[in-house]
């Protein structure tokens, strides 16, 4: 659960709007931000609650604090005001999960495994269901070649299967369906299907509102980094087509 989070981006180098002695005085004793660094103000006092099984979809036009978000409940960016509370570990599964661009897709699934917490064992048992998830071989002995070598898809989908090998408390996924081909995209929807049935609960971070429908029951909309709207899916895919059809 999220309980009136706020995130704060401060940004170096940003210019300083006054760059006076009086101005640098005043901001000492005030204890403002110091020359040069300006605050971006991502998320601003978002409050919900997450229940078990449940799949959720963020949505909202860029930069609207989506991705920020999801990041301060993985625990990856310190909130500035505000609590995250949470069973298990929730993990971030994005676009951008730090894999080795010149170690081999296998050893990639190894070093993401570990770094999930499998065990080793696990992750034996479970590398092939993991390289044919991602379909990474099904035009040729690719996973032996460096993740370099891969098409952006392609590394999209790798990492989508090693971090749905796992069984997630709580699962988030930026855009990562958004990727890959029509066949990846139905095989991750089931997996997702799967994940929330064992009860984990889903985030799904996604600019096709489309995707949010089919996947997800409950939606929240973020705007300017507030809390919009939070509710059935459909109800809030709806307001949230009405108002990008009207800017
Ligand atoms: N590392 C960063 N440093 C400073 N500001 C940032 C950083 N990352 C994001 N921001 C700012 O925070 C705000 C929210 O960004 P965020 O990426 O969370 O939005 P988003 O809704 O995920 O956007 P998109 O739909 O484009 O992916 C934006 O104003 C952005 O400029």
């Amino acid at each position: 659960m999220a309980d009136d989070v706020h995130v704060v981006y401060k940004v170096n180098g940003a210019g300083a709007r006054k760059g006076g002695a009086t101005a640098a005085l005043s901001r000492l004793f005030t204890r403002g931000p110091a020359p040069g660094m300006r605050e971006v103000h991502a998320v601003k006092g978002v409050t919900f609650v997450a229940y078990k099984g449940e799949a959720i979809g963020l949505i909202g036009t860029n930069g609207s604090g989506k991705s920020t978000l999801l990041s301060a409940i993985a625990g990856l960016q310190p909130v500035a005001r505000g609590r995250i509370y949470s069973h298990g570990q929730p993990s971030l599964l994005g676009v951008n999960a730090a894999l080795m661009n010149d170690l081999t897709g296998e050893r990639n699934v190894v070093l993401g495994g570990l770094a999930m917490g499998m065990s080793k064992q696990q992750i034996r048992e479970r590398y092939q269901s993991i390289v044919d998830f991602s379909g990474i071989n099904e035009k040729g002995d690719f996973i032996s070649l460096p993740m370099r070598t891969y098409s952006s898809g392609m590394g999209a989908r790798l990492r989508f299967s090693i971090a749905a090998a796992k069984d997630h408390d709580v699962l988030m996924i930026d855009e990562a369906l958004a990727t890959g081909d029509a066949a990846f995209q139905r095989r991750s929807q089931a997996r997702i299907e799967e994940l929330r049935e064992q009860a984990g609960t889903v985030f799904l971070v996604s600019h096709g509102i489309g995707t949010v429908r089919e996947t997800c029951d409950r939606a929240i909309w973020l705007e300017a980094g507030v809390l919009r709207m939070d509710g059935p899916a459909d109800e809030v895919c709806d307001a949230y087509e009405r108002f990008t059809s009207g800017r």
